[in-house]
């Protein structure tokens, strides 16, 4: 079989290991489905490309192994056995449409084309056979791929069916590799430019792989294979539109102001810091008190600030009760390569996924530490797999690590903390990894009034304005008391503090600036 052989033959280390797990997983997939039950997601797509060899090799492998034919046997270009899907849409771009059918052709696949929308077109298939299982060609890194594993059953309101990933920790470059080493065939954009390729309205040429020549009209581009950073494939495709996410955003934030604070209506946070060092008292958090203001700025509310031991599983257990109860999980410290930065594996054991090598934090990792930083032991590259988004900034030498509803900050000072809270924000803006909300406004004022004299109205106060956070604090026991308002509505917060001034004799407040 021409690709087994041709991985073999290669000295490439991290390719066979690439291909090994991948086969295995295919091999797996066949030993739990009969094959007349499993398809393949087809669409000529590089991905897709590299997934149609792998399961030709596969299905060589496992067939191999069922006759106990010792891997001898030829693939003898037989018809290729497994059901394939495409769905052919009048937005593909025709180099698309034209592979797909030419590798069916070359391949002897037996292709379904469907002409519907994903969903509906499922659907339809599975009514008519009994598909239990199908191979996708998705990526860590796709934004489709957050929160798949391996395999991975259909979400929720799509028909039931297994989706099988076997190179969904493969990265750009191990797709390329593989496509060259195999020396297959390819769909003929790849080497005008086109790096990740989605339909004719959303998909344009790389412009790093631009060389742009004075002298002529014409704008020429290197082919995909030479994009050196991966992190940048999807960079000729179009941005999603936001405004849904804007459009829920204003309604939400408008909705707010008559809400009660602690109604449920209100996007909260918790800040997680991670250091036995916190917890001995050898060093003080500054970063929780600062992250708080930051969320206030944009409207969140913080919900708790907690600081976890340095274990895998003291870390686990804060990120896993607090991910469920608030909106987003911010987390401090215990990140690098020391014994006690264990806060990356902590989030992956919160959400039972293993920890897997991102080749694209390992070339982060690599420009930042040099090469100290690869080769397969570098356990910093490893992050919680099928879950991650790296949230990119040219401001960042490192992108942040974000695991669904959780943000692992690497700050460890003020400063730090500060470049990266404006990346977020910026990042928040073009593609609302966070929502910004309309932000806290706040009054304090201060009295010489004793705890029991106001105690009572303020009592009153909370009950009567329940969207507003009334608190009061100290900060001695001869000194005064320190009353303050905190909510989304400054002509709330004036009422509040008109009330209560007026229940006292004039004077009996001072504002504090
Ligand atoms: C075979 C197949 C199975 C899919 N299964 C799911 C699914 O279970 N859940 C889901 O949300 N999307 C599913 N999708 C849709 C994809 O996740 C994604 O939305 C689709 O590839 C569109 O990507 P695009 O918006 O970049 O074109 C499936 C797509 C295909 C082709
Ligand atoms: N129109 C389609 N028909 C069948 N399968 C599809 C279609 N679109 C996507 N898929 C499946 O989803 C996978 C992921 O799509 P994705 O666009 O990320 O990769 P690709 O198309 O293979 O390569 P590229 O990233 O270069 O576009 C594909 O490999 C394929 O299995
Ligand atoms: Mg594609």
């Amino acid at each position: 079989m021409e690709i087994d052989k041709a991985i073999s033959e290669c000295d490439d280390r991290r390719l066979k290991t690439k291909y090994n797990n991948a086969i295995y997983v295919i091999k797996r997939a066949l030993a739990l489905y009969p094959v007349q039950e499993v398809a393949l997601s087809f669409n000529g797509g590089k991905d897709s490309t590299v997934l149609l060899h792998l399961l030709r090799a596969g299905c060589f492998l496992h067939k191999a192994e069922e006759n106990n034919s010792g891997g001898d046997a030829t693939d003898g270009g037989k018809a290729f056995p497994i059901r394939t899907i495409y769905f052919e849409s009048p937005s593909a771009f025709p180099e698309i449409n034209s592979f797909t059918y030419e590798a069916a052709s070359i391949y002897n696949i037996q292709m379904d084309v469907i002409r519907l929308d994903f969903k509906s077109g499922l659907e339809a298939l599975l009514k008519a056979n009994p598909i239990r299982a199908i191979f996708l060609g998705v990526r860590i890194g796709d934004p489709t791929a957050v929160g798949q594993g391996q395999f991975s059953p259909s979400s929720p309101g799509w028909p039931p069916f297994m989706r099988v990933n076997p190179i969904l920790d493969w990265s750009y470059r191990d797709v390329w590799t593989f496509l060259l080493v195999c020396k297959v065939q390819y769909c003929s954009l790849y080497d005008q430019g086109y790096t990740s390729i989605g339909s004719i309205h959303d998909t344009v040429p790389n412009a790093l792989l631009s060389m742009r020549n004075s002298d002529s009209s014409e704008e020429k581009f290197k082919p995909a294979y030479l994009l050196t950073d991966g992190r940048l494939e999807r960079a000729g495709r179009a941005k999603k539109n936001s405004s849904a996410v804007c459009g829920k955003l204003s309604s939400i934030s408008n909705g707010l102001k008559m809400e009660n604070l602690n109604s449920g209506s209100m996007l909260t946070a918790s800040i997680i810091t991670v250091g036995d060092e916190i917890l001995f008292g050898t060093i003080e958090d500054k970063l929780g008190s600062m992250l708080c203001k930051k969320l206030h700025s944009i409207g969140w509310a913080v919900s708790r600030v907690t600081v976890a031991r340095n274990d895998i599983d003291s870390v686990a257990e804060e990120v896993e009760r607090w991910k469920s109860t608030d909106d987003m999980v911010f987390l401090f410290g215990g990140i690098g390569p020391l014994h006690s930065d264990v806060t990356v594996a902590g989030v992956a054991k919160a959400f039972g996924v293993r920890m897997a090598p991102d080749e694209e934090f390992e070339e982060h990792l690599r420009h930042l530490i040099g090469e100290k930083c690869s080769g397969d032991k570098n356990e910093m590259a490893l992050l919680p797999e099928g879950i991650t988004q790296l949230l990119h900034h040219e401001q960042l030498p490192v992108p942040l690590i974000k695991c669904h509803n959780v943000i692992i900050l690497t700050a460890t000072n003020v400063k730090e903390l500060d470049r990266q809270w404006d990346c977020l924000i910026e990042l928040a803006k073009s593609n609302g990894i966070l929502e910004l909300m309309d932000p806290f406004v706040s009054k304090c004022f201060a009295t010489t009034l004793s705890d029991v004299e106001v105690a009572q109205p303020l009592s009153k106060l909370c009950a009567q304005f329940p969207d507003l956070y009334i608190g009061g604090y100290r900060k001695s026991r001869e000194g005064p008391l320190i009353i303050t308002f905190e909510g989304k509505d400054l002509t709330r917060i004036e009422a509040a503090s008109w009330s209560l001034c007026e229940k006292f004799h004039p004077g009996a407040f001072s504002k504090i600036e």
